[in-house]
């Protein structure tokens, strides 16, 4: 989990409320201190932090609320919406189209992760079908056309530089030429970095930028400076224009909530966010999964993706059509977790599912609670598992399952939230990225399907009762 400290200390402030039977001012105010604390601490922006308290309990008017209001989700989506405010730059980047040729040129200081980044952002695309391609216009660095040509190799990415030229602008302009040519949709320019934000470094930037005119200039930042990004980020945009930002080494920095909320006030879109140094470490940045994700609310958009992903695509309409009747029920569950597990991607889904995701080197926590969810179920009678009506599984139920399955009470009441969380994925968000997501004609990847079939597991995956 990124931030996994800010992660801990916000679900722990949140879970507070469910320990209280009556949710009075001082209850409101405790929690809204602990989230205060852990939101400084990871350096996001003291006045940022102030108005979010502020706003909090202004929609939260515990005295004007009537009776019997569900005051604890009331209070968790005001502090949802307060957190996507802070961390929306309210503006969108441009997204490279397969076939446009895009030009993306990336520039940053030196040591941010730039060059990584670039190659990771090839493949990122390379997996979505596109032809990208990268020009190495670092002239700087002595041994950076040979970093990107050894990460570029790994990526299966084509690459363009030279050992002699020394004009970066000149190997900018020959590389996008050559490769545009080579009909390449997606060229991606990697630039030298400074150490310090010299006039030079920018000189530079802006002369390549004129040369190979990009429709899209990508700012790579370190996530250890946390809030001093602010003024990195509108240094460079004063002098190129910067279109999107990735912020890096979210893996390792409690100063990430700092820098991403810093950034965000420069009105500048985070689109990627760096999680390690290997090239699948890295991820798409999207507001508002990023936050229930750190809610412990779980990643709705990432989980409904991933089924986009697997389930085969004139099956995809009936699957969310399912889960937009509420029609979701614990066999779908049980049948979903095990093709998961049997395709290896226990891990992958887990972490998009609120709770289940477990820190990097305990992931075999997070496989042993999807197997202990599916021996809970198969203490279920054909009737529990067949029901969508979460009311059908009350208290004596519980115990009897928790019981026969040799589990407490708790692991069953944990498991029950877990689906009720996927059962009502279309009740509480917007449908609109599901429905684009079903014209999407994307396929169960053949290396996969061939996977299942071996595992034998395929009949199962199309027994779900999706179709
Ligand atoms: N932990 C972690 N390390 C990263 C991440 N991204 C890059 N790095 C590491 O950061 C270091 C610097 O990365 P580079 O890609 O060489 O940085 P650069 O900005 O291109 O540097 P110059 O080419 O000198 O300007 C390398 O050791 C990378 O492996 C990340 O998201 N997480």
């Amino acid at each position: 989990m990124v931030l996994s400290e800010l992660h801990g200390k916000l679900t722990r402030a949140l879970r507070q409320l469910d320990n209280e039977t009556i949710i009075d001012e001082k209850v409101l105010n405790d929690c809204l201190n602990e989230i205060t604390r852990a939101l400084l601490q990871s350096d996001v922006q003291f006045s940022l932090v102030r108005d979010l308290q502020i706003n909090i309990k202004r929609t939260v008017n515990l005295g004007q609320l009537a009776h019997g209001y569900h005051k604890r989700n009331i209070i968790r989506r005001a502090v949802e919406e307060e957190l996507c405010k802070i961390l929306d730059s309210g503006k969108t980047s441009y997204v490279p189209k397969k076939g446009n040729a895009s030009v993306v040129l990336f520039v940053g200081l030196q040591g941010s992760g730039k060059t990584t980044t670039c190659t990771k952002y090839a493949q990122f695309y390379r997996k979505k079908g596109f032809k990208p391609a990268l020009v190495c216009a670092d002239t700087f660095r002595a041994g950076a056309y040979d970093q990107l040509k050894q990460n570029a190799m790994k990526a299966n990415v084509p690459i363009y530089g030279s050992h002699t030229e020394s004009d970066p602008v000149q190997i900018a302009v020959e590389g996008v030429d050559s490769f545009r040519k080579k009909t390449h949709d997606l060229i991606i320019v990697d630039t030298s970095g400074r150490h310090k934000q010299e006039e030079v470094l920018f000189e530079e930037m802006r002369q390549i930028s004129v040369a190979t005119n990009p429709d899209l200039v990508i700012f790579v930042m370190d996530s250890s400076i946390g809030q001093a990004t602010y003024d990195q980020a509108l240094a460079f945009k004063q002098s190129v224009a910067v279109g999107a930002v990735i912020i890096t080494k979210m893996d390792g920095h409690a100063k990430g909530g700092g820098a991403l909320s810093a950034v965000a006030a420069t009105k500048s879109p985070v689109i990627f966010i760096g999680t390690g140094e290997h090239m699948d470490d890295f991820k798409e940045f999207d507001v508002k999964p990023f936050v229930l994700r750190l809610l412990g609310m779980g990643d709705i958009s990432g989980f409904t993706n991933k089924v986009h992903e697997l389930v085969a695509v004139n099956q995809q309409h009936d699957f969310m059509q399912r889960l937009s009747d509420g029609n979701f029920t614990l066999r779908n569950m049980y049948q979903l977790f095990q093709s998961m597990h049997e395709m290896g991607l226990i891990n992958e889904v887990s972490s998009m599912l609120a709770g289940l995701a477990a820190p990097k080197g305990h992931e075999k926590e997070s496989q042993l609670k999807f197997k202990r969810f599916m021996i809970m179920m198969d203490s279920m009678t054909n009737e529990e598992l067949d029901s969508s009506n979460p009311k059908l599984m009350n208290k004596s139920r519980i115990l009897r399952i928790a019981r026969g399955s040799g589990h407490r009470v708790e692991e069953m009441e944990e498991m029950m939230e877990k689906y009720k969380l996927m059962a009502t994925i279309p009740k509480r968000r917007d449908m609109s990225a599901v429905s684009q997501n079903r014209n999407s004609q994307r396929m169960i990847p053949p290396q996969m399907l061939n996977h299942i079939s071996r595992l034998g597991g395929l009949k199962d995956f199309m027994k779900m009762g999706w179709t």
